[in-house]
């Protein structure tokens, strides 16, 4: 390796992260609802802390061909030699996953020993001193990535290092034209394996894991942008969930607002007014509750701050499009996202969280599956109707025109999650059918919080982390009321 870019670095593998209170609280309840038997069977693989080979899946599930494999093989030996050293610290074992500006491997640091890794084993509850082999993922970023694009996923992770449940830099080196990113190997499954039988006891703790790291990021002034099922770790057997992927990540600029929309900088505060972070913005609108702040788009636009420019569209619009960040993957982008806004804020992560939430709700996935943002824009005015699309659109200073007669009504999330899926409410066997009904109740409700249509009224990580639907005790609940209570009093128009 000729040229390292970053330090090497302490660290100890996510897989050894669990948090133990999760793990203990998701095996229970896993166990005791009497589960669908095929998810039991996902977490009853017995989690060896010290020792990760005998909880590795056995070459039985391996479901590659012979030609897969040798493809493999033939693919970890160029990558070996392109790399001059790369041997001499990692051991290439197989392959992760591939995307489109990466392939991710999985590898076994040799040198492990060699580095003081106590920073992070005083993270871990697990000691690691014991363990034979240490896994790591070597991310090797393909050479199309401009390098202006992989200094940013690396400083941001590098920055975010310290998060919870979010993927953390050991190291990243250069050699030529070849850049690897090494992060500790996280173990998981692939989320079409659970997302249909998963319990609501054990969403829960997806959705906390996922949260906790949102909420990490977002203070940080991070978006992620590329929120999905494949960026997001997670392993039913531990209940641990590790965020990825900062490849289309984005700094959030308050200073570089542009204020062509109808809606206002938001704050990233924290529900019932512990502020703690944004520090760099200089003016803040405040809303109550933790939401993201501004009222309904219908009441905003009547406000003093007036239409920047005017109303409505030219019929042959010979000017340019609008230029706006559209990163993200098909059936996750907000409609802010779909309708191009030049403002675009952490909310975007917290739509693409709601319809993960959805996917599970309504064991469809995907949910979405457009091949363009009209057609994007689409699918959600069959959800939402045609009137909250114009209000949505007119937020951002844009204008929703659709001919289509069926979308002229609209429905409430719930409503579009339950005519997917009818029997969601029916407890079925569960032990405790009251509570079942309850956490059901409470799931539609945190689906509802994430998948506003107007951003500034979708709840931030931080707010949605004391959700009842994740919150467990009495006072969390009794915050919730009182945060609701404000909430409807923020978004109440005063005539
Ligand atoms: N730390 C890790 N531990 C285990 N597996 C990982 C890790 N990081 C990435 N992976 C696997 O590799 C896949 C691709 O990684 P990543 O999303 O970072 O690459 P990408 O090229 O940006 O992908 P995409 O274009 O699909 O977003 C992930 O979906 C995951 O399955």
């Amino acid at each position: 390796m000729d040229t390292a870019i970053m330090q090497q670095g302490p660290f100890a593998p996510a897989v050894w992260e669990s948090d133990q209170r999760s793990q203990q609280w998701a095996a229970s309840h896993s166990h005791a609802d009497g589960l669908d038997g095929q998810y039991a069977s996902l977490v009853a693989v017995e989690f060896d802390a010290h020792n990760e080979e005998a909880s590795e899946p056995s070459s039985e599930m391996d479901t590659r061909d012979e030609e897969e494999l040798e493809r493999l093989e033939w693919e970890i030996r160029e990558m070996e030699t392109s790399i001059e050293g790369l041997d001499a610290h990692y051991k290439i074992v197989d392959k992760l996953g591939e995307g489109t500006f990466s392939s991710v491997y999985k590898a076994v640091d040799l040198q492990h020993a060699y580095y003081d890794n106590d920073h992070w084993a005083l993270r871990q509850e697990t000691a690691i001193g014991t363990r034979s082999k240490v896994y790591v993922a070597l991310k090797r970023i393909y050479v199309t990535s401009s390098p202006s694009r992989i200094v940013n996923e690396l400083e941001i992770m590098e920055e975010l290092r310290d998060a919870e449940h979010v993927a953390y830099l050991i190291t990243a080196f250069r050699a030529r034209d070849q850049v690897v990113a090494v992060m500790p190997y996280s173990r998981h499954t692939d989320f079409r394996d659970f997302y249909r039988v998963m319990p609501l006891v054990d969403l829960k703790c997806y959705f906390r894991c996922l949260m906790s790291a949102l909420r990490s990021v977002h203070e940080a002034n991070v978006m992620h942008r590329d929120v999905k099922p494949a960026n997001f770790l997670y392993d039913p057997r531990t209940g641990h969930g590790t965020l990825c992927d900062f490849g289309l990540a984005e700094r959030f600029e308050p200073n570089e607002w542009r204020g062509k929309c109808h809606h206002t900088l938001p704050t990233l505060e924290h529900p019932h007014g512990k502020t703690e972070i944004n520090r760099n913005v200089q003016s803040i609108h405040f809303s109550p509750g933790g939401m993201l702040a501004g009222g309904s788009a219908s009441s905003r636009s009547k406000a003093a701050m007036g239409p920047p420019e005017r109303v409505g569209y030219l019929k042959n619009d010979t000017r340019p499009g609008v230029r706006a960040n559209r990163a993200g993957t098909r059936g996750f982008r907000a409609p802010e996202v779909l309708l191009k806004c030049q403002d675009q804020t952490p909310a975007l992560d917290i739509w693409s969280a709601g319809i993960i939430l959805v996917a599970f709700l309504s064991k469809r996935f995907p949910v979405f599956n457009a091949n363009d943002d009209t057609e994007a824009l689409l699918e959600l005015a069959t959800i939402f109707g045609k009137k909250r699309m114009e209000q949505c659109a007119l937020l951002h200073n844009r204008t929703f025109q659709c001919n289509v007669p069926t979308i002229e009504g609209g429905k409430r999330i719930n409503d579009f999650i339950l005519q997917l899926n009818p029997g969601f409410m029916d407890p079925g066997s569960h032990p405790d059918p009251d509570r079942y009904r309850l956490d059901a109740t409470r799931a539609l409700d945190f689906a509802r919080a994430c998948l506003h249509l107007d951003c500034t009224r979708r709840w931030t990580a931080a707010a949605l982390l004391e959700h009842p639907f994740l919150a467990s005790d009495e006072g969390q609940e009794e915050a919730f009321h009182h945060h609701e209570a404000e909430m409807q009093d923020a978004t109440t128009p005063r005539h």
